[in-house]
């Protein structure tokens, strides 16, 4: 026994390196099993741009000012620091990428957006609204001559950009904004005008103060005719900082959160621009003034010019999952230090993780973030096709999006709680992150309307593949509670299909029998508004699924590969668990679902010892996170 006990220290307190914390552990706590090497799994996990990575990672290890928070300053004072520190990450990254590489070589993107140890997430923010949205546009609305002209000076900071959709009016039906673009043939010029008060442009990401640029989103309107809407650039502040001529903007003010981000609210009055400011891939008027597109109907163009836009949804689906890397490397790390209350040895208070409720709190969220790592890989490695397959890229996107960011919303909540008071702190980040992020379910397309969009393609993919009938598992089946079966890979692909395709058919059903009963076809969609989203949800967390299995399968060594098979079931397990579809459809038996809640409990048991390991491999170093992720009590000296 006392060997035992011993080997059980010593391995914990392998597995827990740097953590003085340790040196007492409860022996009842649990059996250890041997750890993995998170080095190799971290390469498998990002297996791409790795030199880039490397040099990153040198950099940020020496690199105070990036690093520094912005939280408990004032208003101004945290807009400045996270503009100098938005101009100092620029330098860097276009020393290794530039604008064409959104279209070219997404990875290195990826790379730098999983790199940066942001203490202050308004960086990235305010990053993304530059790079990702003003400067993607440039690259995928404009022609080759727009890209030239403007490539370089986005990428040197000569010109500063934002993105100008969102009206106080329309947020997440855009295709009905009302600002107007009207052509003036004798002068070949747009004249922008703001006709409403509701039509002011709203949220404008870096508009307040330092924008000098920014797309305008505008229905397009040519001699007389009403076009759709289309995106144009335009100058809105002077080199001395003063607003251009047809412009005027206010400060949208102090938010919930991401207040390094200068929002404003924006009017034009007859704003002129050039006719050749018009991004014209998608449609342009010509030396004639003759309007021409290579794609019609009108919101066919609008679908087009929108899902250009679509790596902003995948950039928030990667810091998603970074986030969530932060909060759990810090909850689980101090869940193994934090001790309190004895167990059955009045000697020992135990360890939090060693709380089954505890275990159940966390772990879970560990496997969704390594399941939503492994979609967003492959999202990328579809995304660096030179052939794009838009309408599985745009769908992959608009779902990882809406699933990543309440994934993390819930997760960063989770831990922050678990971490009681410590979590509140601002300097172990994860209270702080928990508001900062939590925004990413609303920007780049509100969740709720995202899951639409996947569904509606769900229902029209299903008119051409119908699914198969749904068909309960047979009486023999439902029998089976036993681990093996219940966590078999078998029994968790036919429960997420059965339930997709049952939610097809439902949904599709539910439709019709509106539309018959006299609803119009858009009524009858808003009237089953939840069921649809139900299916969107169905169809990303069976799609996370196949890429999840199809990546653990594939490690090379054993050991992880069991470990990262824990993961697959509690992903699964936890779904069903949720989800009352599974005992209402009886596609498990009562029995089983009281098996299924034990086999979570055991898993999340079963998970733990690799649980710092797995954190590890998500790639923040504890040491540069919060106290509470490393060694709290000498960091709490006087
Ligand atoms: C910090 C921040 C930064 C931003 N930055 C920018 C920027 O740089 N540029 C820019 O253009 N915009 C920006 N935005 C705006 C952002 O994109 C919008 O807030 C977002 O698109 C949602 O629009 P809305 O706020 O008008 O919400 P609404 O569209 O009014 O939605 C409100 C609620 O109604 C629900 N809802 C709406 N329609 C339906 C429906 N059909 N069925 C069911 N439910 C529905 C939504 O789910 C949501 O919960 C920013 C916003 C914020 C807060």
């Amino acid at each position: 026994m006392e060997s035992t006990i011993r080997r059980i220290q010593i391995n914990t307190l392998h597995l827990l390196s740097n953590n003085d914390c340790l040196s007492e552990i409860d022996p009842q706590y649990m059996e250890i099993k041997q750890s993995f090497d998170a080095n190799l799994l971290n390469k498998y996990l990002f297996p791409y741009e790795l030199e880039l990575k490397e040099s990153l990672s040198t950099f940020w290890n020496n690199e105070n000012f990036l690093l520094q928070p912005s939280f408990g300053l004032s208003l101004e004072q945290d807009r400045e620091l996270t503009f100098n520190q938005f101009k100092k990450l620029m330098e860097l990254a276009t020393k290794h990428f530039g604008l064409i590489d959104l279209e070219r070589n997404p990875k290195k993107i990826a790379v730098f957006t999983q790199g940066y140890r942001f203490q202050n997430p308004s960086v990235t923010t305010l990053m993304g609204v530059h790079f990702s949205l003003f400067g993607a546009s440039i690259v995928f609305l404009g022609s080759e001559e727009q890209r030239k002209k403007y490539t370089e000076k986005v990428e040197k900071l000569e010109i500063i950009g934002c993105f100008s959709l969102t009206e106080l009016g329309h947020g997440s039906n855009v295709q009905s904004i009302e600002t107007i673009a009207e052509y003036d043939h004798d002068k070949e010029e747009f004249i922008i005008n703001s006709p409403t008060i509701t039509s002011q442009k709203y949220f404008i990401g870096g508009s307040a103060k330092n924008a000098t640029h920014t797309i305008i989103m505008a229905q397009l309107k040519v001699s007389g005719k009403m076009e759709g809407v289309h995106a144009f650039v335009a100058r809105i502040r002077n080199d001395d900082g003063s607003l251009v001529k047809g412009v005027d903007i206010r400060d949208c003010g102090v938010k919930m959160a991401l207040n390094g981000v200068d929002n404003g609210r924006i009017m034009f009055k007859d704003l002129h621009i050039p006719r050749d400011q018009l991004l014209n891939r998608f449609g342009g008027v010509n030396k004639a003034g003759i309007y021409t597109s290579p794609i019609n109907p009108a919101n066919k163009r609008f679908a087009n010019t929108i899902g250009a836009l679509v790596l902003g949804r995948y950039i928030v689906s990667i810091g998603s999952v970074a986030f969530n890397s932060v909060g759990l490397t810090t909850a689980i790390r101090y869940s193994f230090s934090r001790k309190q209350f004895q167990g059955s040895d009045p000697k020992f208070e135990k360890q939090l993780i060693s709380y089954s409720s505890h275990r159940k709190r966390l772990i879970p969220h560990l496997a969704n973030t390594y399941a939503t790592h492994f979609s967003n890989n492959y999202l990328l490695d579809l995304l660096s096709e030179k052939e794009k397959k838009e309408k599985e890229i745009h769908i992959l996107a608009s779902a990882l999006k809406a699933y990543s960011s309440w994934s993390t919303r819930d997760c960063l909540q989770e831990c922050r709680e678990a971490c009681g008071g410590q979590g509140f702190l601002s300097e172990n980040l994860i209270g702080n992150f928990k508001s900062e992020t939590e925004i990413y379910t609303t920007f780049e397309g509100d969740n709720i309307l995202l899951y639409q969009q996947v569904a509606k393609f769900m229902l029209s993919e299903s008119r051409k593949n119908p699914p198969t009938d749904y068909q309960q598992p047979s009486n023999e089946q439902k029998q089976r509670t036993d681990r093996n079966y219940i966590r078999s890979f078998d029994f968790l692909l036919e429960a997420l299909n059965s339930r997709l395709n049952q939610t097809i058919q439902y949904v599709t059903e539910k439709l019709s029998d509106s539309v018959s009963e006299g609803s119009a076809i858009m009524d009858a969609w808003n009237d089953n508004g939840t069921y649809i989203v139900r299916l969107g949800v169905a169809y990303t967390e069976k799609t996370i699924l196949d890429k999840f299995i199809a990546a653990v399968n594939n490690y090379p060594d054993e050991n992880t590969r069991n470990a990262l098979k824990l993961l697959v079931s509690l992903y699964v397990l936890n779904i069903i668990d949720r989800d009352n579809w599974f005992l209402k459809y009886q596609f498990i038996s009562p029995q089983q679902s009281e098996s299924i809640s034990i086999q979570i409990l055991e898993l999340c048991k079963e998970i733990v010892p690799y649980s710092i390991s797995l954190t590890d491999a998500l790639g923040f170093d504890h040491q540069r996170l919060g106290p509470i992720a490393g060694d709290w009590i000498s960091r709490n000296k006087f």
